[in-house]
């Protein structure tokens, strides 16, 4: 028989006096987090400090925890473990003591954690059952540990797996995310590393608490994330799931006709918004940029193509959306674009990631995997090729570059949807036949000309006009006076926001245009093809889509 107390593995501070600021004592900087309640556990952390000293900031800090009852573990090192109270635990990594053995020495009333962040230590942890709980990460890079290389962060897709192999049935193991988790990224994280039932317990942080003077509003805020998330779980799990309910939008099912009927009804306001065109800001390839520049005006749209790192902050509080398109991406677009995302996220705009040739190159695939990693997306749009890669069933659709084909897939709604669920966004499968989903409802487009495949660059207009079709549906719900700002349990879904219609939109409007272009009677080919593209979705309207749209809802 154990005697361990219930931990509440919500807000997990990992302390690292390295990080404070200038002038902050840190004693006072642990009372004064430690004073609200927010923060549930304390680990002691000290890399490069004498035993004997790690033993007496251990001993005061203990002072600390009891003061405000909260648990207390010590990173690695066993003997100062040992050197305090039984209710003080150990924290270890796989390089360090054998699991077993340090079982074995602490006894089993000692809390015992362990680092895991492969699925393969997760599952030997959960079977062999000596930890208590486990440490997953690095969810992102950190400066707060040295040595974490891109190619070792897990980001939420290898968290998510890895949760779920601790949490599988028979044991379940507690465990909370760790590496990068802050106050910007700990929703998206607790959100994107849950499947199913299975969800993480909390986040361990160090520099998100311990880098802030305001220590106490620091774990606050973090306190205020980890409880909204564990809300959302336990009232999704009575509406039959995680997944379904906070994850992505859950509406009434719908047929294609209130689907075709809603697209118009906010084509019509989009183009009559008294808000006026909404700024899309656009990073995209250079072959692309003019068309789409221009194609967005003719949707009723304001680009601003800016690569700028340093504006999109700014920028980022007056545009509708933000597309990203990494068709030439480089290192220095790549920041911009990283930049760019955190800024739409931290201002709640829509972002669209277009990741053109995805799945080409090991370079492609990491910028991917990064975007997807520091950035929620609301929408990811791509071919065949190169949804496949990311969905990680590249083989199944060759990638051939740039312009990868439309494949051979042999679940496209299979793919779509778990894509969606698996990132928390919309996605968009492009081709002969197009396949939108918001991971409930899949709607398949038959719209679209063949001349659009021989122009470069209108798989890249279409993320613009999708972007500009999702910040219309913000706009429209601004003016129902919905709210568009707060987090609630939906990531994707911007309160009361349509942002399945919004997408929708933007991708009949483009496709439609693109029939009504290549019959007229000036068009004889690619060249003439584009002029009349760009008038044509000057010109499409809610009577076009009413009249031309070939939509089919496949999934809900
Ligand atoms: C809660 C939690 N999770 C993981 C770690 C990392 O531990 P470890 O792998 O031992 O690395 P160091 O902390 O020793 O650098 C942790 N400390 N806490
Ligand atoms: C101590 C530690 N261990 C990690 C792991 O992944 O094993 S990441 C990490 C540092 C976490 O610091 P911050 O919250 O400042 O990113």
């Amino acid at each position: 028989m154990t005697s361990k107390p219930a931990i509440d593995y919500s807000v997990y501070l990992v302390t690292g006096r390295e990080l404070l600021p200038p002038g902050v004592d840190y004693y006072a900087s642990l009372e004064l987090c430690l004073s609200q309640g927010n923060v549930t556990v304390v680990q002691i952390r000290e890399k490069d400090t004498e035993t004997s000293d790690f033993l007496t900031i251990a001993q005061k800090s203990l002072a600390i925890c009891d003061r405000y009852n909260v648990p207390m573990l010590i990173n690695d090192n066993l003997s100062v473990c040992l050197s305090l109270p039984e209710r003080v635990g150990l924290h270890i990594g796989q390089e360090d003591i054998p699991v077993s053995v340090a079982r074995r020495i602490l006894g089993p009333n000692r809390l015992l954690g362990i680092s895991v962040k492969t699925i393969d230590q997760a599952r030997i942890a959960r079977e062999e059952g000596h930890a208590d709980y486990a440490g997953v990460g690095p969810c992102y890079g950190t400066q707060s540990k040295a040595g974490i290389t891109e190619d070792k962060v897990i980001g939420c897709s290898g968290a998510q797996r890895i949760v779920a192999e601790l949490k599988k049935e028979g044991r379940r193991l507690p465990c909370v995310l760790i590496g990068g988790l802050n106050q910007r990224t700990a929703a998206r994280t607790l959100f994107g590393a849950t499947s199913e039932s299975n969800a993480p317990d909390g986040i361990a942080v160090i520099s998100a608490i311990v880098g802030r003077t305001d220590s106490d509003v620091a774990a606050a805020e973090l306190g205020d994330i980890v409880r909204s998330f564990k809300t959302g779980l336990s009232s999704s799990a009575s509406n039959g799931g995680v997944a379904s309910a906070f994850a992505l939008p859950s509406h009434p099912i719908r047929d294609a006709e209130w689907y075709k009927t809603s697209a118009a009804e906010l084509l019509t306001f989009h183009r009559t918004s008294i808000h006026g065109p909404p700024l899309i800001q656009t990073i995209t390839s250079h072959v692309s940029s003019t068309m789409s520049a221009n194609l967005a005006l003719a949707f009723s749209s304001s680009p601003i193509m800016s690569h700028e790192a340093s504006e999109a902050a700014d920028l980022s509080l007056a545009v509708g959306a933000l597309v990203l398109n990494i068709g030439t991406i480089s290192p220095a677009s790549r920041e911009g674009m990283l930049v760019a995302g955190r800024s739409a996220n931290a201002n709640r705009k829509p972002v669209v990631l277009d990741p053109v040739g995805g799945g080409a190159t090991q370079f492609r695939k990491d910028v991917v995997r990064g975007l997807l990693n520091a950035t929620q997306v609301t929408l990811l749009k791509g071919n065949a090729a190169e949804l496949a890669s990311i969905a990680g069933k590249g083989d199944e659709v060759r990638s051939r570059g740039v312009d990868s084909g439309s494949g051979q897939l042999k679940d496209p709604v299979g793919l779509v949807l778990g894509l969606a669920k698996r990132e928390r966004c919309l996605v968009l499968l492009s081709g002969k036949k197009d396949y939108l989903t918001d991971g409930q409802t899949v709607i398949t487009s038959d719209n679209g000309h063949p001349l659009l495949g021989a122009i470069t660059g209108s798989g890249c207009a279409l993320g613009v006009t999708v972007g500009a079709g999702l910040a219309a549906a913000c706009n429209l719900a601004k003016s129902k006076n919905e709210d568009v700002t707060s987090l609630g349990n939906t990531l994707v879904a911007h309160g009361n926001v349509d942002l399945l219609v919004g997408a929708l939109t933007g991708l009949l409007a483009m496709t439609i245009a693109s029939e009504k272009a290549a019959v007229r009677d000036d068009v004889r080919g690619p060249g003439t093809f584009i002029p009349a593209l760009q008038d044509e979705l000057a010109a499409v309207s809610a009577e076009d889509i009413l009249k031309y749209a070939k939509i089919e809802v496949v999934s809900s």
